[in-house]
């Protein structure tokens, strides 16, 4: 039978305990209650439980010095607080300390039951998506965004956190590495009724990014022959996604700050308020601080924006993803070209693991489709990818048509259908790094020229697959 999940939940009001114990009471969970915070500290250091969910004013601790210490036994339990006094400030500040949640008494027993199998549920799929077979596509998704690394991971949980609370939010990243999925993911996640409006900054000419945002009336400048509703207003009840926030003009960024603070705009031309409720979530690629610094953007509108921030991590960071985010694109692409094709050559697949990803999952995703349309067979090999790609491969490689000497097919076969996530195309090129070197009597240089890749390419490999050994046994010989 499967573990038990342990709850603990703590309250000085007893029938509030018995509520929410009645309310949680399910198949699998198995719940144990405090009227103290002492009681309820002793039971999280006793039992190590999933989740502890406490009310926040208790004599002689608080809920948040509960939270503190719950952090110290073990950061890898959840804590949702409970309070008569929600605001949104404070539930930002108690999930910055680490809070999983931040709910308003009386609580809402369908809410906290949601609420609660969330979190559940999403740290079973991250155990899931960290440990074994991560081929299925349910198991490391989350809100259409493909992951297995604890990185990603934890920014899913960061993610499910906030979106219930946030007003505003800042996601930095470079290009290309997700941050428009996680907007829409955090979106989806605030449960917001209204929809979910873009603006890219980037794209909008200087004179006319107040109507964009906030509309027009007819007659308020030149062209403007009509009333024109802005993105707040489309927004109203919804998300207001600001994407390349850095390119917005410092003039618009003051009426940006004013709308976000008093949730009232007013159209280009009347004189009329009218009442909105948005979130915003602003996305950038630049640093900005030091547009700060550069007096191109305002500081107060940055500190508004960042009260939560998620940081997209690059492609670079997270190369464990790449071997999932190949086969979902090569899945999408033959699915739309109509073509049958099942895998990559394993020389394809180490091209793609050593390039850098300047562009991130953007120009994975180029290259990929490049690939599948130009694919003759039924996997993708080196010549299908991007010419730009192989010619800065060749030349880390050190030896111009090296990658192409390696034999396409013979010990590797990284297989779409039955490959959970490259740990076969690992144990395959491993093999191949060891019987070069046992051929080439372990002379290194003359081991990487078989395989056509670079002496420094081979030494990491060596490293990577634990195979330096091998080369202490043949003695070192270059
Ligand atoms: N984790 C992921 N799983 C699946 N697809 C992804 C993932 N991350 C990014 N993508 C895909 O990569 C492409 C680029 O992602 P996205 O547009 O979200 O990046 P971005 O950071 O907003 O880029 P930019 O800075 O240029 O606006 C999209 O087609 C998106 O669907």
């Amino acid at each position: 039978m499967a573990d038990l999940i342990q709850i603990v939940v703590i309250d000085d009001n007893v029938r509030s305990l018995e509520l929410l114990s009645a309310a949680l009471d399910r198949d699998g969970i198995q719940i144990h209650t405090a009227s103290s915070p002492e009681v309820g500290l002793e039971l999280v250091r006793k039992l190590r439980p999933r989740l502890v969910i406490t009310d926040l004013v208790m004599p002689r601790l608080s809920g948040l010095e509960v939270l503190d210490r719950v952090m110290m036994t073990d950061p890898a339990i959840d804590v949702i607080l409970m309070t008569a006094h929600y605001t949104t400030e404070t539930a930002v500040e108690a999930i910055r300390n680490g809070a999983a949640d931040y709910l308003e008494k009386p609580v809402q027993l369908s809410l906290l039951r949601d609420r609660v199998n969330r979190l559940l549920e999403t740290a079973q799929r991250r155990q899931s998506a960290l440990n074994a077979d991560a081929s299925r596509p349910d198991v490391v998704k989350f809100e259409g965004l493909i992951a297995r690394s604890p990185l990603m991971w934890d920014i899913f949980a960061r993610l499910q956190r906030v979106a219930p609370h946030y007003r505003s939010l800042l996601i930095n990243g470079q290009t290309g590495s997700g941050k428009d999925l996680l907007a829409q993911a955090l979106h989806r996640l605030s449960g917001v009724k209204g929809r979910f409006v873009v603006l890219n900054c980037s794209a909008v000419v200087e004179t006319l990014f107040e109507s964009e945002l906030f509309g027009h009336v007819r007659g308020s400048f030149t062209g403007a022959d009509r009333d024109k509703t802005g993105l707040f207003e489309l927004a109203d009840q919804g998300t207001l996604f600001l994407d390349e926030i850095g390119d917005m003009p410092m003039s618009t960024q003051a009426k940006l700050l004013r709308a976000v603070q008093n949730q009232e705009i007013t159209r280009v031309g009347s004189l009329d308020c009218r009442r909105v409720n948005v979130r915003i979530i602003a996305a950038t690629h630049k640093n900005l601080p030091s547009a700060i610094r550069d007096k191109v953007f305002r500081e107060d509108l940055y500190y508004r924006l960042s009260m939560v921030e998620i940081v997209a991590p690059s492609l670079q960071e997270r190369m464990e993803d790449l071997p999932l985010l190949v086969r979902h694109f090569v899945q999408r692409f033959s699915e739309e070209y109509g073509k049958p094709i099942h895998g990559i050559a394993p020389r394809a697949m180490i091209l793609l693991e050593r390039y850098t990803w300047p562009g991130n999952v953007r120009e994975l995703e180029h290259a990929i489709g490049h690939a599948c349309m130009m694919a003759t067979g039924d996997r993708i090999d080196v010549p299908d990818l991007p010419e730009r790609m192989v010619q800065a491969c060749k030349s880390w490689l050190g030896h111009p048509d090296g990658i192409f000497e390696m034999p396409a097919t013979s010990h590797a076969e990284f297989n779409l259908s039955n490959d959970p996530g490259g740990s076969k195309l690992a144990a395959h090129e491993s093999q191949l790094i060891a019987r070069a070197l046992s051929e080439a009597g372990g002379n290194q240089s003359q081991a990487a020229r078989r395989l056509g890749i670079g002496r420094d390419a081979f030494r990491y490999k060596l490293k990577k697959y634990s195979l330096e050994r091998q080369v202490d046994d043949f003695g070192l010989r270059n």
